[in-house]
């Protein structure tokens, strides 16, 4: 394991199914203590690309490294520095939620007093103890969901990878579960979640990977997101003045690095040609001096659902910035023997 190698790295990464390209050359890293939710349309990439990073699929090429460690060369390393948060995961009939647990504990390694300390505080984490004695095919989708992240912290892994754990959870367990991760993060593991509620994702990620049909279309953070520059590098903002609102358009005709876009209630949407505070500061200023009694002049707010629709809209046009087109011939991959480690 690598002090120095981010918690995930991805590298062209290809997963072809015959013809069909799920996963279609993508490259990212992931820091050590960061929350970093993975987001795209059904059919994405993001199960298949989180499956192989969690050593349970091959890639058709690249390569998928955990804290340094390759995860097709290495898979039984790997697996002890992550935990993995199927979609779907697999229960037993007439088996306690504590015994369930209990069950794991053991294939992790873990004996007598240990194994029993683990369960109780993984039991304790997830607020699981008051279900203990309950069959764990019987628990609600959020009490299951909160099992299945017992399970998967039950060795303390630094990695967790979590395949949209908020599916299907009603707005109460919703919150519960982003409770859970956000007190897993301030403990400084690194958390690959993804999900299709984006409000929800932008709140506790530090970054956003966006995935269309199987290709990066956006790494950052979600607060650039909703500010987002335009494809030319502008900048949108609101402005409000008191008097009459076409005064904000007469402004902006005969003044440079700004062009009016529609009429507001009490001024206008404008674009400001470059994304710098700068610029920003220096076409309000020159606004004020010229007489407009502005009372509002703010970055234009997107919500994420928005411009992550606009940001495909973008791509369908040819305007958006996608890396470089995927190769026509994909070497063949011979999975490699299983390692001793
Ligand atoms: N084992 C498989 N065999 C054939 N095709 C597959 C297989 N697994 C996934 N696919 C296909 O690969 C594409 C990507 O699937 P994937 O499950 O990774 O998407 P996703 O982004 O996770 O979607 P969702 O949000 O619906 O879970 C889909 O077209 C899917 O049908």
């Amino acid at each position: 394991m690598s002090d120095t190698a981010p918690a995930i790295s991805v590298n062209n990464l290809y997963r072809y199914f015959g013809q069909l390209k799920a996963v279609n050359g993508i490259s990212f890293e992931i820091p050590h203590g960061s929350v970093c939710g993975f987001v795209g349309a059904n059919g994405a990439g993001k199960t298949t690309t989180m499956r192989i990073l969690a050593s349970l699929d091959y890639p058709t090429m690249g390569t998928a490294e955990i804290c340094g460690i390759n995860v097709v060369h290495h898979p039984d390393e790997v697996r002890k520095l992550i935990g993995w948060m199927p979609d779907h995961f697999g229960n037993y009939e007439h088996m306690t939620v504590v015994e369930y647990l209990d069950f794991y504990a053991r294939a992790f390694g873990y004996k007598d007093k240990e194994r029993k300390t683990r369960v109780q505080e993984v039991m304790e984490f997830t607020d699981l103890v008051p279900l203990a004695d309950r069959f764990s095919n019987k628990l609600s989708k959020g009490m299951t969901q909160r099992l299945c992240l017992g399970r998967a912290l039950l060795h303390d892994p630094q990695v967790l990878i979590m395949d949209e754990p908020a599916a299907g959870l009603d707005p109460k367990a919703r919150v519960e579960l982003k409770h859970l991760i956000r007190v897993l993060a301030q403990e400084g593991k690194t958390i690959f979640i993804s999900s299709h509620i984006l409000s929800e994702l932008g709140e506790m990620c530090d970054s956003l990977l966006f995935v269309n049909g199987g290709r990066i279309v956006h790494h950052g953070d979600s607060e650039s997101l909703k500010h987002g520059t335009d494809s030319k590098g502008g900048m949108l903002y609101d402005v409000q003045v008191i008097g009459d609102p076409q005064a904000v358009s007469d402004w902006c005709v005969v003044n440079p690095h700004v062009e009016f876009l529609e009429s507001r209630k009490a001024g206008g949407r404008i674009r400001i040609e470059s994304g710098e505070a700068e610029r920003a500061a220096e076409i309000l200023a020159r606004m004020i001096k010229d007489g407009l009694k502005v009372t509002e002049f703010h970055k234009e707010q997107r919500n994420l659902e928005d411009a992550f629709i606009d940001m495909l809209g973008r791509i369908d046009r040819g305007e958006g910035a996608l890396p470089s087109a995927p190769k026509s011939e994909i070497p063949a991959f011979t999975p490699p023997e299983p390692s001793n480690n």
